[in-house]
C-alpha cells in the first residue's frame, strides 16, 4: 500500500450558478487520520468530498494532497479513490472484473490486474465469492467489494460518501468497526461523509462539522462533545441544552446571565459587556434537578415529560430558558427523588459545566 497523504484544503469555495455550496473553507486533514465530515443535509459536505476527489471542479482556492497541488488534476491522477454511497458496481461483471476495472482502464494486462483484484478481494475477505456477480451478494458483501475496487489503485486517501447508509442498523455497526480496522491496517487517510453523529463519534480522529457551507468546528470527537465551539455544534451533536441570554451584571469573575423568562443565573466571566447577548451550553447529564423551594438557586421550571430509559431517565422542563430543557439522570438518582409531570423544579449545575458558545460570523 502507498503512504498516507495530508489533505490541505485552502480557502476552497464551490459555487453552483447562484448557490454558494461551500464558502471559502480551510482545513488540514493529517496524513493517516480518519476524518468524518458531519452536518445536516445540504451543508456542503458532499460537494467538499467531491472536490477532494476531483469529481467536482473547485470554484476558488486550492487542494493539496501531500506536496502536490491537485486542484486541476482529473480524479485518476490525484492519488485518491472514492467509494460511492450506492457502491456503483457493474451488475454484468463478476467480482474480479469489478475490482480490476480501474486497472483495465489504465491498460494493465489481464493476468496482472486479475491477480491484484484477487489480492484486494482477499484483503476484504471476499476471495471465496470472486466469480459471483454483485446481485448475488448481501449489502455488506457488496460494500466490501466496493472497498476492494476503490483500494486497488493504492490511493493515498480513500474518500467515502455515506458508505454505511444503505445497510441495516446491525450491519451498519459491524461494517463501521470493519472500516475503522481497515483504516488502521492500511494507514492511509480516510475522509468519510455522514449525517450520523454517532457514526462520526465512533470512527473519527477528526470530526469536521459543517453548516451552510462553512466549518463550524474541526476537532477530536471528545473536544467536539465537551467543548462545542458554537450553539449549532452543541445542538447538532445533541446531549446539550443551549440557552440564549443577556449579561446583566459582571463582578468577581462571575457574570449574571438573564434568560428570556427573566430568570438569572451565574456563569464564569465569559464576556465583558453588560447587555451583550450570549449562548451557553450545559450538558444534559451535568444538571442537578430538585423540587423547587423558596431557597432554590438556579433556574426554575415545570416538568413537562419524564421518559424512563432503563439505565437513565430523561426529564424535560419548560420555562427554564429553553422550550425543552433536558436533564438526564441515572435511574438511581431519579428514583431516589422522583419528580412528575407538572411539578415545579429547580435546575442547577457546577459553574465549570457552563460552556460559552461562539457564533460564526457570516
Ligand atoms: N450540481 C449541483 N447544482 C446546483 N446546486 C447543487 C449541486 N450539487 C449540490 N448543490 C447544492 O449545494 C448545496 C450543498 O450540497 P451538498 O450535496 O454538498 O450537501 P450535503 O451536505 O452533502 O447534503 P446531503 O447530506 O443531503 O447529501 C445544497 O444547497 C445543494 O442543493
Amino acid at each position: 500500500m502507498s503512504k498516507a497523504a495530508e489533505i490541505d484544503i485552502a480557502s476552497v469555495s464551490k459555487i453552483y450558478g447562484s448557490t454558494t455550496a461551500v464558502h471559502s473553507i480551510s482545513l488540514k486533514i493529517p496524513a493517516g487520520s480518519y476524518c468524518c465530515f458531519l452536518g445536516p443535509s445540504g451543508c456542503g459536505k458532499t460537494s467538499t468530498l467531491r472536490m477532494i476527489a476531483g469529481h467536482e471542479s473547485i470554484s476558488s482556492g486550492d487542494i493539496r494532497l501531500g506536496n502536490t497541488v491537485v486542484t486541476d488534476f482529473p480524479p485518476a491522477k490525484r492519488g485518491t479513490a472514492m467509494m460511492f454511497q450506492s457502491y456503483a458496481l457493474f451488475p454484468h461483471l463478476d467480482l474480479v472484473d469489478n475490482v480490476a476495472f480501474s486497472l483495465k482502464m489504465k491498460g494493465i494486462e489481464r493476468d496482472e490486474r486479475r491477480a491484484k483484484a484477487l489480492e484486494m478481494l482477499k484483503l476484504m475477505q471476499m476471495e471465496a465469492y470472486s466469480t459471483r456477480r454483485p446481485a448475488q451478494l448481501s449489502g455488506g458483501q457488496q460494500q466490501r467489494v466496493a472497498l476492494a475496487r476503490a483500494l486497488i489503485t493504492d490511493p493515498e486517501a480513500l474518500l467515502l460518501d455515506e458508505p454505511l447508509s444503505a445497510l441495516d442498523p446491525f450491519l451498519k455497526i459491524r461494517m463501521r468497526a470493519e472500516l475503522k480496522k481497515l483504516q488502521k491496517t492500511l494507514g492511509i487517510t480516510f475522509v468519510h461523509v455522514t449525517h450520523s453523529q454517532e457514526e462520526a463519534m465512533a470512527l473519527a480522529d477528526l470530526i469536521v462539522i459543517m453548516n451552510n457551507g462553512r466549518i463550524e468546528q474541526a476537532a477530536k470527537p471528545r473536544t467536539v462533545f465537551e467543548k462545542p465551539a458554537t450553539a449549532f455544534v452543541a445542538r447538532f451533536m445533541g446531549d446539550h441544552n443551549v440557552l440564549s441570554g443577556r449579561i446583566t451584571a459582571i463582578g468577581d469573575g462571575i457574570v449574571t446571565l438573564q434568560v428570556p423568562e427573566g430568570q438569572t443565573f451565574a456563569v464564569r466571566d465569559i464576556a465583558q459587556e453588560v447587555g451583550k447577548p450570549i449562548d451557553i451550553g450545559i450538558r444534559t447529564d451535568r444538571v442537578r434537578l430538585e423540587p423547587a423551594s423558596e431557597r432554590s438557586l438556579g433556574l426554575q421550571g415545570v416538568v413537562s415529560n419524564v421518559e424512563y430509559r432503563g439505565a437513565s431517565v430523561r426529564i424535560t422542563v419548560i420555562g427554564a430558558g429553553s422550550d425543552d430543557f433536558t436533564v438526564i439522570l441515572s435511574d438511581a438518582d431519579y428514583f431516589r427523588k422522583p419528580v412528575s409531570v407538572g411539578e415545579a423544579v429547580s435546575l442547577s449545575w457546577a459553574l465549570e459545566d457552563v460552556i460559552p458558545l461562539g457564533r460564526l460570523s457570516a
